[in-house]
């Protein structure tokens, strides 16, 4: 399903190295998503990529070169600058390391002599569609369905959007059906080898490896400590830097005094208007959850606009948000603040989320990592006229 929304770029590293050096074949695997993807659901596509470089490096020297962020929907913020972001503003580089070989694209172009992308797979579906109505697993070359998004210029190297780096060219540019996991493209990117163990399965490993940016962990926490009475030490929420040897026993975290809430608005209200509750629905399900949960502070995580900002502070004029200051926001932009949000939210002692927001399902995961009862996360709120409101899958964590 996610397979199709994306554009690979296999680049080969220059040959020439340094006097000395042991020459490396590395080989360096770059990746895009289609452009109206957000920030969370772009986060599951990279453990995709993560683990199909994995299944590469069985057989050759990979690297995963990090897509630069920017130009999302979804960060609206004005007169803020939000292209080209590194992964380091956001995400703790070394711990993805841990996990697998990972660069910035600034350090792939320094390393790989040159802005040349070698080869450029655009993913599509098959125009056939599913043969027979049978669903198989299988990637072919063919002609390209759409016209690729890319043109030739003078010289003969396709230009297009390449994460707003614009000096940046396409030496090759071919289409690909696939349908299956992300493995499944391996032949194509493996020289001289067909035969490719499949099989890896959403990876849970690489999801624990993805940790926050200490910078934004660091805000996060203070804002807890000072305006929710939460620390680590008192809510049992004790983090390791380092996460392969962070093993929280499931229900150990007790969490803030709060409840934490996540209020997807915006694209949602229509797109998914009968699992999502109008706003009056959901302050009536808070106002029930606390006096439940016996907590009588509430944090709220949401991207509704102003005018349902309003409306909800006057339905709800206790409810504390992280409203960051415009120095703030130029600095963390609108990525950080969501990434704090979503921490804030994971240390809270009873969370609710709203129907299938990745962005909620990012929060049940650095729950389970933290080690909360499945209780106290799994809670979604359910559209006001939803009969079966069947509530999110739990996400077990392996070791
Ligand atoms: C239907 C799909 O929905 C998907 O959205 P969904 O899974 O919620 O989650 P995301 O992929 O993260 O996209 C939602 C974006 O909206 C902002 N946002 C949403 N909620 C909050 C919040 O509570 N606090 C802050 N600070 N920001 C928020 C933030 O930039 C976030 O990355 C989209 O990614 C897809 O493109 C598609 O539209």
């Amino acid at each position: 399903e996610i397979l199709d929304n994306m554009v690979f770029n296999a680049g080969q590293s220059a040959s020439s190295t340094p006097a000395g050096e042991v020459a490396r074949d590395v080989r360096y695997l770059l990746y895009d998503v289609n452009p109206p993807e957000g920030f969370n659901l772009r986060r599951d596509v990279y453990i995709r990529m993560a683990s199909l470089v994995k299944t590469l490096r069985k057989h050759q020297d990979w690297v995963l070169v990090l897509p630069p962020w920017g130009r999302l929907y979804h960060w609206q913020s004005p007169d803020i600058d939000q292209v080209r972001i590194p992964w380091g503003e956001f995400f703790s580089i070394t711990s993805l390391q841990a996990n697998v070989p990972v660069m910035e694209y600034e350090e792939f172009i320094a390393e790989s002599g040159g802005p040349f992308i070698e080869q450029v797979l655009v993913l599509q579906n098959y125009a056939e569609g599913w043969t027979e109505g049978k669903w198989e697993e299988k990637v072919d070359l063919r002609s390209c369905i759409e016209k690729p998004s890319y043109s030739k210029d003078k010289q003969g190297y396709y230009r297009g959007w390449f994460w707003g780096y614009e000096e940046t060219r396409g030496v090759n540019v071919s289409c690909l059906s696939a349908q299956g996991q992300a493995s499944i493209i391996a032949p194509y990117l493996l020289e001289n080898t067909t035969a490719v163990q499949n099989g890896e399965q959403w990876d849970r490993i690489t999801r624990r490896s993805m940790v926050f940016s200490k910078h934004l962990r660091i805000i996060g926490d203070e804002f807890r400590a000072k305006y929710l009475n939460s620390t680590d030490e008192k809510d049992q929420t004790l983090y390791n830097e380092d996460w392969t040897r962070m093993k929280a026993k499931p229900g150990s975290a007790k969490g803030g005094a709060y409840l934490a809430v996540h209020l997807r608005r915006k694209d949602f209200i229509w797109g998914h208007r009968d699992d999502v509750p109008s706003l009056k629905g959901a302050v009536k399900k808070i106002r029930s959850l606390m006096k439940k949960q016996k907590l009588d502070r509430v944090f709220v995580a949401t991207d509704a606009d102003e005018e349902e900002l309003e409306q909800l502070k006057r339905m709800l004029p206790n409810m504390v948000r992280y409203e960051p200051t415009w120095e703030d926001l130029e600095l963390l932009k609108d990525g950080g603040v969501a990434i704090i949000d979503q921490w804030i939210c994971a240390h809270a002692r009873y969370f609710i989320g709203t129907s299938v927001s990745t962005f909620s399902f990012r929060i049940h995961e650095e729950r389970e990592i933290l080690g909360f009862d499945p209780k106290t996360t799994y809670n979604r709120f359910c559209g006001d006229d939803e009969q079966e409101c069947e509530q999110p899958t739990h996400w077990k964590i392996v070791y």
